[in-house]
């Protein structure tokens, strides 16, 4: 589908940088195993078995081993006390092997997820949720920053360069990415609006936006009139829709955005799937080897 005009959006290819970003990954791996003969180590916690946690936890430990750092897998059973998963995390942290923690997410609902990311060393902590990482990011600080917010605003510098004085509009207040996500646009000089699912006029919020990143976790929900002619819009929903076009119980994956609507006004946007997903293990990548990094830098007194 075209409009008259035949204009079409740029699809911006965030499973072709993901992979770039790797290589980077791996060069930076063998550079610190050469100069100070350390393989940095990468510890993920799954606990329970959602089935998409399962295969996300899979590619991370996958991926790991694949940029040359070691893989610690540690899944344990729904039922899992609170207690336990914090004295894992406590052990983790003592480990010095391992330079980044990560402990997947949802946590089943018995288990507090802040007080886990609370017990998470901070230096060790390649998710970025901590709340000091949280602070550093907030007060322009050298923090470890969430990995899908920093995979969205990476595609957005390859995409757009320099970002000053842009307006964008960060849809969904999560700590996760929406928080985040507006900190580092703030550092970036945009103009930065927070909307969510209780803001008014939120179509016409959207069409005042240069840059949108969705991420509401409502499947579709940006129609393609609520796109300003010329913006980049980073879609950050995964949502899964029964696909019966496919075969019966099958699914297919869409967005937060209207992709095919939205594709008639915006300049670039990114594709559900292959846009932001591949880039949130990529970041973790990137993030792990910065953590490792730091902490050889700072038992070495340089
Ligand atoms: N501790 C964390 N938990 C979760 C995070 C996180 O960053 N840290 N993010 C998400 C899940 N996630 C990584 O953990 C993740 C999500 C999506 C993708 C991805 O590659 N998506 C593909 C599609 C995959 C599919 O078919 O389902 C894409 O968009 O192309 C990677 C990682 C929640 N939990």
């Amino acid at each position: 589908m075209t409009t008259e005009t035949g204009h079409r959006a740029k699809l911006i290819d965030g499973k072709g940088f993901a992979a770039g970003l790797r290589q980077q990954v791996a060069n930076r791996v063998a550079a610190l195993k050469a100069s100070h003969g350390i393989v940095p180590g990468l510890a993920v916690v799954l606990v329970g078995d959602d089935p998409a946690s399962e295969i996300y936890v899979r590619n991370k430990g996958r991926q790991t081993l694949e940029v040359g750092m070691q893989s610690f897998e540690h899944r344990l059973g729904a039922e899992t006390s609170q207690q336990a998963l914090l004295d894992l995390v406590a052990r983790l942290n003592a480990d010095p092997a391992v330079h980044g923690i990560l402990v997947q997410l949802p946590l089943p609902p018995h288990i507090e997820s802040a007080a886990v990311i609370a017990a998470i060393d901070p230096a060790k902590d390649v998710d970025g949720f901590h709340i000091q990482n949280a602070g550093l990011l907030a007060t322009g600080g050298r923090g470890l920053v969430p990995c899908t917010p920093l995979g969205c605003l990476m595609l957005l510098k390859e995409e757009l360069g320099d970002l000053s004085g842009l307006d964008a509009l960060v849809l969904g207040r999560s700590n996760i990415v929406g928080k985040p996500m507006a900190h580092l646009l703030l550092a970036e000089n945009c103009t930065v609006t927070i909307a969510h699912s209780r803001s008014r006029n939120l179509p016409d919020l959207c069409r005042r936006a240069d840059i949108l990143v969705a991420a509401v976790g409502r499947p579709q929900m940006v129609k393609g009139d609520w796109i300003k002619p010329g913006a980049t819009v980073i879609d950050v929903g995964i949502n899964r829709l029964p696909a019966p076009e496919k075969g019966q119980d099958k699914t297919r994956l869409v967005g937060d955005v209207d992709f095919e609507a939205a594709s008639l006004k915006a300049a670039a946007i990114t594709p559900v799937p292959g846009g932001v997903g591949p880039m949130t293990i990529a970041v973790l990548l990137a993030n792990s080897i910065t953590a490792a990094e730091r902490q050889s830098a700072r038992e070495s007194g340089e």
